[in-house]
């Protein structure tokens, strides 16, 4: 048995793959990286494969897929940790759509670069969060949302769109379907507020959505998540002029708050909101939205210079 084990999601992208299956084994294999190799069979399937490969004693695992599989490993990783089988680093091959984990931690799209970055063997332990409803939870390593956001991210990945026009689709798509602001009660480490919600990001990583760089003071290892809220019952024709800022990581405007926090508490009253982790959705209607750092850390091989 190898060391290492790669888990190759073949429908990532909706199957329009980048990168195939022999083009990764021929990349890791010309820079002397040995590995067993396992598919994902089913969604979730990672999460389990993950769980029962640091079981089996794999000491390295590297995901090909999207922010949706790294994010399954994630998960995984975690329920090894907590079942105390112990621990395996994480590599990424990105291979999906958006890739936003990949952006934030400096690991390239390109095949050849993203394999210099395993090879490079760089290791970070990076905070992960866990989001819910109080009842149920899931860990996420980039970043999680409520409200248009994960609204989007939804409408975005049931499209025939790829990449950031997908999320462009899923923008409109979510404006005339999901464009509400209802008042939230918000408790974070510093106190309580109540304010009307357009969308609320709590950010690990610093981008989400295919390009919206909703948290550019991130710090992967500060036990803080970024929060991003839009909204205060502000009229579309002044929403629309903040995609721009959004995209570009601008967020000094009075219609966006931003704070640091460990943990966050979200109630609406009314129709719930959509909610999602790392750009999977998790709730297509809930009215709590629960996000905090988690006691669990993951050991990643990141890019050089990620912080
Ligand atoms: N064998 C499979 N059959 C069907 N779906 C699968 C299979 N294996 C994994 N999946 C699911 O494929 C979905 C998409 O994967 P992933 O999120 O990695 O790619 P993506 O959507 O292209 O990338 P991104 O999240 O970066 O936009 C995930 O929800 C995952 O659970």
């Amino acid at each position: 048995m190898a060391q290492t084990i790669l888990i190759f999601n073949r429908f990532a992208h909706k199957g329009k793959l980048r990168h195939s299956l022999d083009e990764v084994q021929q990349c890791l294999q010309n820079s002397e990286i040995e590995t067993d190799v396992a598919f994902t069979k089913y969604p979730g399937h990672a999460i389990e494969l993950v769980e029962k490969m640091v079981e089996d004693g794999y000491k390295k695992i590297i995901v090909v897929g999207g922010d949706g599989t790294v994010n399954e490993a994630i998960n995984g990783l975690v329920k090894a940790q907590q079942k105390g089988y112990g621990s395996a680093c994480l590599g990424v091959i990105p291979n999906g759509r958006g890739n936003d984990f990949g952006f934030s931690m400096k690991i390239p799209s390109d095949l050849q670069s993203a394999v210099d970055v395993i090879k490079a063997d760089h290791h970070i332990l990076i905070d992960i969060g866990s989001a819910g409803d109080g009842t149920f939870e899931r860990f996420f390593c980039n970043g999680s949302g409520f409200g248009v956001d994960a609204a989007i991210n939804h409408h975005a990945a049931v499209s025939k769109l790829n990449g950031f026009p997908s999320y462009l689709w899923g923008l409109l798509k979510a404006i005339f379907l999901d464009i509400r602001q209802p008042m939230a009660k918000i408790s974070w480490d510093e106190g309580n507020f109540e304010m009307p919600i357009l969308l609320l990001a709590a950010m690990n990583g610093m981008r989400e959505g295919g390009g919206f760089k909703l948290a550019p003071k991130f710090k992967i290892d500060d036990g803080k998540l970024d929060v991003c809220i839009v909204g205060n019952n502000q009229p579309i024709s002044r929403l629309l002029p903040l995609i721009p800022r959004l995209i570009q990581g601008k967020l000094d405007h009075p219609d966006i708050i931003t704070l640091k926090t460990g943990k966050l508490q979200v109630k609406i009253e009314g129709k719930g909101l959509y909610s999602q982790v790392d750009g999977e959705t998790i709730f297509s209607s809930g009215t709590s939205f629960n996000v905090s750092i988690c006691p669990w850390k993951v050991d990643l091989i990141a890019g050089l210079g990620t912080h």
